[in-house]
């Protein structure tokens, strides 16, 4: 989660939010299309893309709190 934590870090320092919607759905839509590629359900990827991004949001939020 260091990447995260840099991420939070400009985020704090340029006053931009966490939660990015936009970025997150284009996140979302290029792992379901790799993962389709592979054999994965849309549904694994959905739940473990969303164990990762609530993980980035909790240690960005962390550093924008410090
Ligand atoms: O790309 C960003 O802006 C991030 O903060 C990374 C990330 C992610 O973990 O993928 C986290 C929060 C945003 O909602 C979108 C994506």
């Amino acid at each position: 989660m260091a990447v995260a934590e840099k991420i939070g870090q400009y985020k704090k320092e340029n006053d931009i939010t966490i939660l990015q919607t936009n970025r997150w759905n284009e996140v979302l839509e290029r792992a379901l299309r790799q993962g389709q590629s592979v054999g994965l359900t849309p549904e694994f990827v959905e739940q473990y893309l969303a164990a990762v991004h609530l993980e980035s949001i909790a240690h960005q939020s962390r550093v924008m709190e410090s």
